[in-house]
């Protein structure tokens, strides 16, 4: 059955550990994906490996560390990668397109829904999206910094049947191999739990970014999206259509029953909130299982500046993050009002729209 794939491929996959590309490597993965597409998927491509690419052609020695002199390798790099995909894509016949993005083109719908309109042209006319973050222009705090979640987001955006991430471990371990070489690995993963980001820890290889830990969370993005994941690893010819068929070296993870509206994907992973709030285990508790909006006496402490319309981070009296909202008050206005009842609300404000300070159809749990 033909379907829409989504292949993100780590640093580690396409470079050498001395900054260099390895181009056996794109040339051998984009046959697999030229196989895919002649079975009929549709392929877009999630790439990493600008900045690794490009390090030692600039003329740093080793992967560099400071914001700019990555940008710098990733200007380089970026180039050869794409020359490299074009060739390697071009022996297939098949046309590629670059397509540079950042965490702020998710933040905002309107730029959201022109890239996926720009996407869903390029696979009608028959040609790859090669996506990667536009790392030139991204500021640190705005930055995806592991390509993991950008492709969770794109997989998420055109609805794609299955998200593979290809990494140079063949799926999740019950510890990182590196350092625990008896660890097992698991096959499929039902529901991502605590224990799970536990087991994932920290940031990966030298020459990736994100590690295990992101992969897993681009998994709960996606997989709360709708989209099932695959995390592991493609490196005979046949890996990657075993991959889609359920048969790869990796661990699959599932998608929930029942997956989230855009709008709250929107709001749970794109969305850039301009404050917090921390509420009270009362309120924590009516938000997560009792699927209520949140007034103002649950509402201990507000940080930040915002107005009505923004959207806000919760946290717990622990400052866990347990989701966010759309909040319907400014943060002046909040500050005035948290912890009252709300008929005491009603008194201290003349002119609100809404009592709830984060009504339950504006709000996704994280936790
Ligand atoms: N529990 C785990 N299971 C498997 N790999 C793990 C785990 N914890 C950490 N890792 C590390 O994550 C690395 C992959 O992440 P990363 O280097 O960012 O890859 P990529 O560049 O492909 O995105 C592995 O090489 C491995 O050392
Ligand atoms: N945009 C960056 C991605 C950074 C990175 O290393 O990501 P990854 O290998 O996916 O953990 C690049 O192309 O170098």
């Amino acid at each position: 059955m033909s379907s829409r794939i989504v292949v993100k491929i780590g640093s580690s996959s396409l470079t050498s550990v001395e900054g260099a590309l390895n181009r056996e490597a794109i040339i051998f993965f984009a046959r697999e994906m030229a196989g895919l597409r002649a079975a009929g998927h549709e392929v877009l491509l999630v790439t990493s490996g600008a900045v690794a690419a490009g390090f030692r052609e600039i003329g740093y020695n080793a992967r560099p560390r400071l914001l700019h002199e990555k940008q710098a390798a990733a200007a380089v790099g970026q180039a050869l990668l794409m020359q490299a995909y074009q060739q390697a894509f071009a022996a297939h016949g098949i046309v590629t397109a670059q397509l540079l993005l950042t965490r702020t083109d998710f933040c905002s719908r309107k730029r959201m829904n022109n890239a996926g309109m720009t996407v869903e042209e390029l696979l009608k006319q028959g040609v790859i999206p090669i996506v990667n973050e536009n790392d030139t222009v991204s500021v640190d705090e705005l930055k995806f910094g592991d390509n993991d979640t950008l492709s969770a987001l794109v997989a998420n955006l055109v609805k794609a049947r299955h998200l593979l991430i290809l990494t140079d471990m063949d799926g999740l371990y019950s510890g990182d191999p590196r350092k625990h070489p008896d660890a097992v690995r698991y096959s499929h993963v039902t529901e991502i739990t605590e224990e799970i980001y536990a087991i994932a820890g920290g940031a990966g290889s030298s020459l990736g970014t994100g590690g295990m830990r992101s992969k897993v969370d681009a998994a709960k993005i996606a997989t709360r999206g709708g989209v099932p994941v695959f995390i592991g690893k493609v490196t005979a010819h046949g890996d990657l259509q075993n991959a889609v068929d359920g048969q790869g070296r990796g661990t699959y993870f599932d998608t929930k029953l029942s997956s989230l509206s855009m709008k709250k994907q929107w709001l749970g992973f794109m969305s850039t909130p301009l404050g917090s709030i921390i509420v009270d285990t009362g309120a924590e508790k009516a938000l997560i299982h009792g699927g209520h909006s949140l007034l103002p006496v649950g509402v201990k402490q507000v940080e930040g500046h915002f107005h009505a319309g923004d959207v806000v981070e919760v946290l717990n009296t622990e400052a866990v993050v347990i989701g966010r909202g759309v909040i319907n008050y400014d943060d002046d206005q909040l500050r005035q009002v948290c912890g009252m009842s709300s008929s005491d609300v009603y008194q201290k404000i003349d002119s609100i729209h809404r009592l709830e300070v984060v009504h339950r159809d504006e709000w996704i749990t994280l936790k």
